[in-house]
């Protein structure tokens, strides 16, 4: 059924508009099998629009959209898709069990409803109405739902939002057991903690563009940054105005210092105060490179 370039979700130079408003602008973004691709932006900057495309939710004004190689608005390529919205208009009525023989019912090889329990974690929840549960449960079952058709490609919008902690750790462990079967996952997430436990890859929006896409220690390499925290009574302005320091800022006893490269300043840091104590250097994480990818690319545009 599949065409010979079945790559599990694709868009090529992708636009999308609404009115005035450019939501997306020549996206081009490859979900390959076997792999979490996590797409990143802040609120409006198109990661909607993009998994829309690809759902055949809506339609692209220029460029393509491709699902499992086909027009995602085929039957096969909804049949092997697994979505997992934010809105997610499931009837409350029904309960839990009855979702679930529901969902299955659509795929041709189903996973077990025992499988769909222990993946999605929803033990003594089947007999439940969904519109009972919590919001955190109902989470749950909008995940199982996504994944009991064994899709190919599953597609999770915010998947983790308002789930605690441990619930949060057993999508994680389900979506890794998923993609270790093959799937490929489209995850959009605000969490970037989440896309740095999860994804491969990722590709960020700002604006309807792709303004990074690589892996994540890549996307996080283009950010040369590295953050220094100390206890010193040096001062901050002063500190500011050193060689390879992009910021200093005080708080309390502590001296926050975003810098290109960590030695020399640290070197200069201990020069200037032999009191110092505490000295801590991270490399800058997903969150530091995205604001950072994001800020260059507002300059950018301005
Ligand atoms: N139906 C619509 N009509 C008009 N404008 C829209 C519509 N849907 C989205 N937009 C606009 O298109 C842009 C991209 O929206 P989109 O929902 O794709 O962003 P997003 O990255 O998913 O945001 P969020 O993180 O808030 O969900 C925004 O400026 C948004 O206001």
């Amino acid at each position: 059924m599949q065409h010979e370039d079945a790559v599990p979700a694709r868009l090529r130079a992708a636009g999308k508009r609404y009115g005035s408003t450019c939501a997306l602008d020549g996206v081009d973004l490859t979900l390959h099998g076997g792999e979490v691709l996590a797409l990143l932006g802040a609120n409006g900057a198109g990661k909607s629009t993009a998994v829309g495309l690809l759902l055949g939710l809506l339609q692209p004004d220029a460029g393509q959209a491709t699902l499992l190689g086909m027009a995602p608005e085929a039957l096969a390529a909804r049949r092997g898709a697994g979505v997992m919205l934010q809105s997610a208009g499931i009837p409350g009525t029904l309960r839990v069990g009855e979702l679930l023989e529901l969902t299955r019912s659509y795929y041709p090889a189903p996973r077990s409803v025992a499988d769909c329990v222990a993946l999605a974690g929803l033990d003594g929840l089947l007999g439940r109405r969904y519109g009972r549960l919590s919001g955190g449960q109902q989470r749950r079952v909008q995940f199982a739902l996504a994944i009991c058709g064994r899709p190919q490609v599953l597609f999770l919008d915010e998947p983790t939002t308002g789930l605690d902690i441990q619930a949060r750790e057993q999508v994680w462990r389900a979506v890794r057991e998923l993609v270790a079967e093959g799937s490929a996952v489209l995850l959009t997430t605000h969490y970037l903690e989440e896309a740095e436990a999860l994804a491969d890859r990722v590709v960020m929006l700002e604006a309807g563009r792709v303004v990074a896409a690589g892996s994540v220690a890549e996307v996080r390499a283009r950010v040369v940054q590295r953050r220094i925290r100390c206890a010193s009574t040096l001062d901050a302005d002063t500190v500011a105005r050193w060689p390879q320091v992009h910021s200093a800022t005080r708080q309390g006893e502590s001296l926050e210092i975003v810098a290109s490269a960590a030695e020399a300043v640290v070197r200069r840091l201990l020069d200037g105060d032999p009191q110092l104590h505490d000295l801590e250097v991270r490399r800058a994480g997903l969150a530091d490179a995205f604001l950072e990818l994001s800020r260059e690319s507002r300059q950018e545009a301005a």
